[in-house]
């Protein structure tokens, strides 16, 4: 049986309460730490919106900032293979994997076996995202990939004619997992992938894109970073969050020096589209 911890970032006063929430939620155990709550739950009975549900609720009151991780490596290609169909984005993207045959009426065929990560197309949010790299240039531009997940969006940067790609994750999953998909995609061997956080990217390094498709609080608080790694006129896609969060985004963004191209959205998740003014 596969658990999840989930890691809640909060100011301790709350923990009490949102253990009584959690508990209802069906979370079986929970651990006190310094900076919150670390909570336990059977990764079938994990409900990922009920979690969004929960942050959104308490955040007049204080900020939660969750994240989770499954406790067990699973056979993820076992299970895609009973259930997974391909994916596409409007008539040029099909994502597909390794098991399913190619379809040459489509541009873009991209090859995504997710083992642990996020990433296949089928959340709102990676098909938003790709659906707005259709619109964006791409040709010789150096691209960052900022949660890469199982690294599709790079992937379909590579294919847009990218020059460079870095891609990098917190959770070493996802980054083996990128790297087994770079490879299985062709990228080029000298595209890097890392474990870490925007933290751990060079001051010197500039791009002329960057995909970050993360989640309310970090976008907030790692916009002003990634603005730093933008050349001007250099774009910025942004999703992982709630169409009640896009104002939130949009504001940051243009505190922070960045023109709002467009915004999109499907089921209440949204994108929005950034450029560096010049
Ligand atoms: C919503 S998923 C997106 C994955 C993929 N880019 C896609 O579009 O399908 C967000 C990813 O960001 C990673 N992540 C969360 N916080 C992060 C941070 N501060 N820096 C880098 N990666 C982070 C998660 O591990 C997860 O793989």
């Amino acid at each position: 049986m596969n658990y999840i911890e989930l890691d809640l970032k909060v100011d301790p006063e709350f923990s009490e309460i949102l253990m009584a929430e959690l508990g209802e939620a069906g979370f079986e155990s929970f651990v006190e730490t310094d900076e919150g709550l670390l909570a336990y739950i059977q990764e079938a009975d994990f409900d990922e919106q009920a979690i969004h549900d929960l942050t959104a609720k308490y955040l007049d009151l204080t900020t939660i900032a969750a994240t989770w991780k499954s406790l067990e490596r699973r056979n993820w290609n076992e299970e895609w293979e009973k259930s997974y169909e391909p994916i596409e984005v409007g008539d040029q993207v099909r994502v597909r994997a390794t098991f399913h045959e190619p379809d040459p009426s489509f541009t873009y065929d991209l090859l995504i076996q997710p083992k642990m990560s996020f990433g296949t197309g089928h959340h709102e949010t990676t098909w938003l995202v790709m659906n707005e790299q259709l619109r964006l240039p791409h040709e010789r531009l150096s691209i960052m990939d900022v949660g890469c997940g199982t690294g599709i969006l790079a992937i379909l940067a590579h294919k847009l004619g990218a020059s460079h790609l870095l891609g990098f994750d917190i959770d070493e999953w996802a980054v083996e997992n990128t790297r087994e998909n770079f490879a299985m995609n062709g990228l080029p061997a000298e595209s890097e992938v890392f474990q870490g956080t925007i933290q751990d990217v060079p001051d010197e390094k500039i791009f002329g894109g960057v995909l970050a498709n993360i989640n309310r609080n970090i976008l907030l608080a790692e916009i002003p970073t990634y603005v730093k790694h933008l050349e001007p006129g250099g774009w910025l896609v942004t999703s992982g969050f709630y169409e009640t969060d896009q104002a939130d985004i949009e504001k940051c963004a243009a505190e922070n020096g960045l023109k709002k191209l467009r915004s999109n959205t499907r089921n209440q998740w949204a994108t929005v589209v950034f450029e560096k003014i010049k």
